[in-house]
């Protein structure tokens, strides 16, 4: 059981606070660092693996300084965002080229196996110049496993993958973590997050806004206060009628065209808007989230 604890972490560059004033207790099994771009993950993810020293604060392994302690250093796998690798190596040396970076004993079985975990052995001996995305940020994940670390962390491991790639790296990380790691990714995307973490944390502008698992995260995003332009073919009554319901906040009609509708229950609006509109025989054209943006949900949760 590998604790992975952040207390009080600040990270500023010159005059840029990237991150500011972090606790977060990670434990085993997938926990996702859920922010919009630029809210510090990387910089939380490059502190986490003490790469980076914190400017404040603390990060510790089980209770020991993550930052220039070599021993702990043989705990941590990093899966950095970088898509360069070395294109002139097969799979299987630029696994190897880490195992002997970590003087890992038996590094040709440990490569071997790593290989094995992330389901690559079949195309270990090509060159990795040949891989697709998926296979790339596999073979980074073999890379950094080479020396069975305890902690996973991974900088945005599904980035421009197709959903068939994404999949495979998903169940590659589940199975990671039931075998007791500790992993933590990075992303800005909600529904990956949701997929596989077991934990959430969410960051904003440095700053942690909101932790829990996805159920709880999910209720914070979506009770609220949101908005939909809806059109429907009588908006004037549809406007009444959606303003006798509990979950609406306020309705505007924009000209004859479209109405604005300001809910504070997302789940109620999105069950009560099909009823009435069937109850009263109105045909619903449109209805589209105006305000949905991540940056918007972000937004919320930090000044909530
Ligand atoms: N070496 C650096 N020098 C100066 N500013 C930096 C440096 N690295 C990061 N920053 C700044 O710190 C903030 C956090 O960056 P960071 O890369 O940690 O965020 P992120 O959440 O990982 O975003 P992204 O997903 O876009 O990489 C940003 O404002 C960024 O511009």
């Amino acid at each position: 059981m590998t604790e992975l604890q952040l207390s009080a972490v600040s990270r500023w560059y010159g005059n840029v606070v990237a991150v500011n004033d972090v606790t977060m207790h990670l434990g085993p099994g997938i926990t996702g660092l859920l922010g919009p771009n630029g809210a510090g993950k990387s910089t939380l993810l490059s502190m986490m693996a003490g790469l980076l020293p914190p400017s404040a604060g603390t990060v510790t392994i089980d209770g020991t300084p993550t930052r220039g302690n070599i021993a702990i250093y043989r705990q941590i796998g990093l899966v950095p965002v970088q898509e360069s690798l070395y294109d002139y190596l097969t799979g299987t040396q630029f696994v190897r080229l880490n195992a002997d970076l970590q003087k890992v004993p038996s590094a040709a079985a440990a490569t071997a196996r790593a290989i094995g975990l992330v389901e690559m052995a079949d195309a270990a001996d090509r060159k990795v110049s040949t891989y697709s995305k998926g296979m790339r940020q596999r073979i980074k994940v073999a890379s950094a496993l080479v020396h069975d670390p305890s902690v996973l962390l991974l900088d945005e491991p599904f980035n421009g993958m197709d959903p068939i790639q994404r999949r495979h790296m998903m169940d590659l990380l589940s199975r990671l973590g039931q075998q007791g790691r500790t992993i933590v990714f990075s992303s800005h995307i909600l529904e990956e997050v949701e997929q596989i973490a077991r934990h959430v944390e969410v960051v904003v502008a440095g700053r942690a806004a909101a932790s829990g698992d996805f159920s709880q995260i999910r209720r914070l995003m979506t009770d609220r206060p949101n908005q939909h332009l809806v059109r429907s073919s009588d908006n004037r009554r549809l406007a009444t009628l959606l303003l006798a319901d509990q979950s609406v906040r306020g309705v505007r009609l924009r000209g004859d065209k479209a109405l604005e509708v300001e809910s504070d229950d997302f789940g109620r609006f999105a069950q009560v808007i099909p009823r009435i509109a069937k109850e009263h025989d109105i045909r619903l054209i449109e209805v589209t989230p105006t305000d949905e943006s991540l940056e918007s949900v972000f937004g919320y949760l930090v000044g909530a």
